[in-house]
């Protein structure tokens, strides 16, 4: 077991929604789970004018995030947890000068031993993000001499290639890179983790892993909200910025990597790179036209129910552009998968919360028996990200009786049979990450500046180019039909159940 060092949590924008929907209650689970360092404490900061007790109250005692969690649990053992937490407001300003704040942490770090050791999290608006690594600079904040300091940065990390690139220098014209977490809460998925192990650990697996067995690759990540409460973020974002370029790129590096050398933090991200370095890049409007599409939700009724379209969200411009629904063709090329098609479709208000990665492998060359070309065309790897979190092949199997009638039945593994076992949620598993120094799970700059590589050809014409239509699709489908154009040819887009477990297959009793 890793070793956990005594250290200060420093929030930046903890008055925000992120720091009471998930970064404290991550810190909750820890606490109960006895993972969190004998010395630790949490330093709350942002605009608002707030003593220790209000923002304990706001964030642990009166939090609707945590209430669930504290429910039965003893007064002076959830106390335990709330008086770790401290707070600085940082004078109605983050460009002040960052010595009241200085003095704050060393007098934390004094009183309960914290070593010198902090992480900086930055939970703001993006754009402070430079200008509070600068102020942290100024004062000697990210001074190592004498303990570590991390700094954990939040997504978007920019807003195309050149500001990601701003981004990543700005930063570290004060922090090393090896300071610096970018966080990708995706990569904090314990499905997305066993991504590597099915194909690292299982022998089975990585022979087939290549153009020579798998005939295309399909992801899928479907949300059945809408943009909620996130309107003006998102207007200024849109599918493809919001999770294509980070948390469905980073799934799909891992699906297209090479073996690392081994577990280190660098050995994979060196691999991820090159993976991603290795998406084929479309600038041919013509291959943009036909590789990729995009779409809004539209006004509808689900069950009797209105639902809103995206134009009619709060937040949001009548005569939005932005896209909700995103759907995209791509080629890998290097050796490995050379001609192999990558489908990868994200969007909000889906028909239900699903994300897999679903690897269709070539139908056998020669067919013998009478409808297996018909019934078991392929065998399928889903790989189920979430909900109902676990993996299942399709294969064929003989049905019972005369002849050779072939159907496709389910092998199938979910975490869920795991009934010992505590699965840690994302922010979790990446803020005791962090904790310990492990940066294999964060995304480093130059993975970040690959992806975005690819994604700003898609961008530039989407948003620069007269004709590209924007298809609308009602709320509770599986987006527009034109999507299919993409797939057409090649096979059909899977539209899968909310449950894997109901992922129809062949019964013999049932
Ligand atoms: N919420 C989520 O689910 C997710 C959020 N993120 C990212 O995390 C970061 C924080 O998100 P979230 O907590 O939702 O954001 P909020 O808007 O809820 O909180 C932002 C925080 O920054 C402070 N702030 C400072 N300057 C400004 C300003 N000029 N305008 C508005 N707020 C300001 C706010 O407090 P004060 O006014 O007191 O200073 C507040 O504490 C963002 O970068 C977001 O993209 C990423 C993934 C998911
Ligand atoms: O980063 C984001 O992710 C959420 C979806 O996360 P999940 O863990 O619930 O799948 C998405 O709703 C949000 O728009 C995006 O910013």
């Amino acid at each position: 077991m890793k070793k956990t060092e005594n250290q200060l949590l420093v929030i930046f924008g903890a008055s925000g929604d992120l720091t009471a929907r998930k970064l404290v209650p991550s810190l909750f689970n820890l606490y109960v789970a006895r993972q969190l360092p004998k010395n630790f404490i949490v330093l709350g900061t942002s605009r608002s004018d707030m003593t220790d007790n209000e923002f304990r109250n706001r964030v642990v005692l009166d939090s609707k995030y945590l209430k669930p969690k504290l429910e039965d649990l003893q007064k002076d053992y959830i106390e335990g947890f709330s008086n770790s937490f401290f707070y600085e407001d940082l004078g109605g300003s983050y460009n002040t000068h960052y010595g009241r704040l200085q003095k704050r942490i060393e007098d934390l770090d004094t009183k309960y031993g914290l070593d010198g050791n902090v992480i900086y999290y930055f939970s703001t608006p993006p754009t402070l993000y430079q200008p509070i690594a600068k102020r942290l600079g100024d004062v000697g904040l990210n001074n190592q001499q004498n303990g570590w300091k991390r700094v954990i940065v939040e997504k978007p990390f920019g807003y195309d290639l050149e500001t990601a690139k701003e981004l990543n220098s700005g930063l570290q014209e004060h922090f090393a890179e090896t300071q610096i977490y970018r966080i990708d809460h995706y990569l904090g998925k314990e499905t997305v983790q066993n991504l590597l192990v099915t194909r690292f650990a299982n022998t089975i697996f990585e022979p087939l892993w290549n153009r020579n067995y798998i005939h295309h690759v399909e992801v899928t990540n479907a949300e059945s909200v809408g943009v909620e409460k996130r309107g003006g973020y998102y207007d200024t974002s849109g599918a493809l910025r919001d999770m294509f370029q980070n948390h469905l790129l980073q799934i799909v590096s891992l699906i297209v990597m090479e073996p690392p050398i081994g577990d280190a933090p660098e050995d994979i991200r060196n691999e991820k790179v090159k993976a991603l370095k290795s998406l084929r890049v479309m600038t041919d409007p013509e291959v943009l036209k036909s590789h990729t599409i995009r779409g809004q939700y539209v006004g509808s009724e689900i069950k009797g129910e209105k639902i809103k379209g995206y134009r009619e969200e709060d937040g949001v411009a009548k005569d939005s552009t932005t896209e909700t629904y995103a759907a995209i063709k791509f080629f890998v090329d290097n050796w490995r998968w050379k001609d192999v098609p990558f489908y990868v479709r994200t969007a909000k208000r889906m028909p239900t919360k699903v994300t897999e990665v679903v690897i269709h492998f070539k139908s056998p060359h020669h067919h013998i028996f009478e409808n297996s070309g018909v019934n078991n065309k392929d065998n399928k790897l889903i790989i189920r990200i979430q909900p109902d979190e676990g993996i299942l092949m399709k294969f064929g199997v003989k049905v019972p009786g005369q002849g050779f009638k072939v159907e496709r039945a389910n092998l199938d593994f979910y975490y869920s049979s795991l009934a010992e076992t505590r699965v840690m949620e994302a922010y979790e598993r990446l803020l005791l990450d962090c904790m310990q120094g492990d940066a294999t799970l964060y995304a480093r700059s130059d993975e970040v500046e690959a992806a975005w590589q690819f994604v700003d050809p898609i961008l530039t014409y989407w948003n620069k180019t007269e004709d590209v239509r924007m298809y609308g699709y009602a709320a509770g489908v599986w987006g527009p039909e034109n999507a299919d154009e993409l797939i057409e040819g090649i096979g059909y887009w899977r539209n899968p159940s909310e449950n894997l477990a109901d992922d129809p297959g062949y019964c013999v009793i049932c």
